[in-house]
């Protein structure tokens, strides 16, 4: 799909740990979610996920994360509601983990870190016609942001886990199709921080409205320790190197006030 085909991600000097904010960058993600500080607002509705597990395509290793890639050319497999005042179409969905279970998570809870977090990206359907237009666009992106932590095995994680040994190296692709993405949402989906932030990655865009669940999901050691299994690097380097630790340092908050949908 074309959400992520242009999608060149640099991972030689891991940019996204480089370079601060973006020039002038005042809503950079991802950042730690003080509780406290967050503000309750009443007027954010339930979120709408309609999920077509027929517009799985395959599943992409960027050199940065392996991306489930999602067809994205009709309205099939949609968000809307919660903050959202459009309908935004799933392109991909995608993780970010640590080495070890002690860290992985982009944002946290109270400083709370998590050991892996998964990214379901959408983009505004209704004001773009393409995810590489929406990028560049504010409110052009909704991402959904759900913590994972280690406990019992998530026997729907287990398709995906079970092809990842196909895409090991960077720009290695594997058709993977029938595949609902809702069954990795947390069972409350009501309970969620809501805050305008950006792109964890190059191109960095100011252009996400991030929703995360407070809810995480549970899944196995051994199913973390396969996502660890990928690599950064092409099959062609000399030098493999293990696919961990793809989260960005936190950004300021710049006086950004994060809502809850609960209290
Ligand atoms: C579009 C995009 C690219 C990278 N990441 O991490 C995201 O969460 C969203
Ligand atoms: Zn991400």
């Amino acid at each position: 799909s074309a959400c992520s085909s242009k999608y060149v991600l640099s991972q030689v000097h891991p940019m996204w740990q480089g370079p601060l904010a973006v020039p002038g960058g005042d809503r950079q993600s991802p950042i730690n979610i003080a509780v406290r500080k967050s503000v309750f607002d009443p007027q954010l509705k339930p979120l709408t996920f309609q999920y077509d597990p027929r517009t799985c395509q395959q599943i992409w290793n960027n050199g940065y994360s392996f991306l489930v890639e999602y067809d994205d050319t009709t309205d099939k497999s949609t968000l809307s509601g919660g903050p959202l005042e459009d309908r935004y179409r799933l392109c991909q969905f995608h993780f970010h983990w640590g080495e070890s279970n002690a860290w992985g998570s982009e944002h946290t809870v109270d400083r709370r870190v998590f050991p892996a977090e998964l990214h379901l990206v959408h983009w505004n359907a209704d004001k773009y016609s393409l995810f590489e237009e929406a990028v560049m666009e504010e409110n052009g992106l909704a991402v959904i942001g759900v913590f994972l932590k280690v406990g019992k095995r998530h026997e729907g994680l287990q398709k995906l886990v079970d092809a990842l040994p196909t895409v090991r190296h960077k720009d290695s692709v594997v058709e993977f199709t029938k595949f609902d993405p809702a069954c990795l949402l947390p069972t409350n989906t009501e309970n969620y921080w809501t805050y305008a932030g950006s792109l964890t990655t190059p191109p960095l865009t100011e252009s996400v409205s991030w929703i995360v669940m407070k809810q995480p999901i549970e899944v196995s050691h051994d199913q973390l320790a396969v996502f660890r299994s990928l690599l950064f690097t092409s099959a062609e380097e000399e030098v493999q190197k293990s696919m961990v630790n793809n989260f960005r340092v936190q950004q300021p908050l710049r006086g950004r006030t994060v809502r809850s949908s609960f209290t």
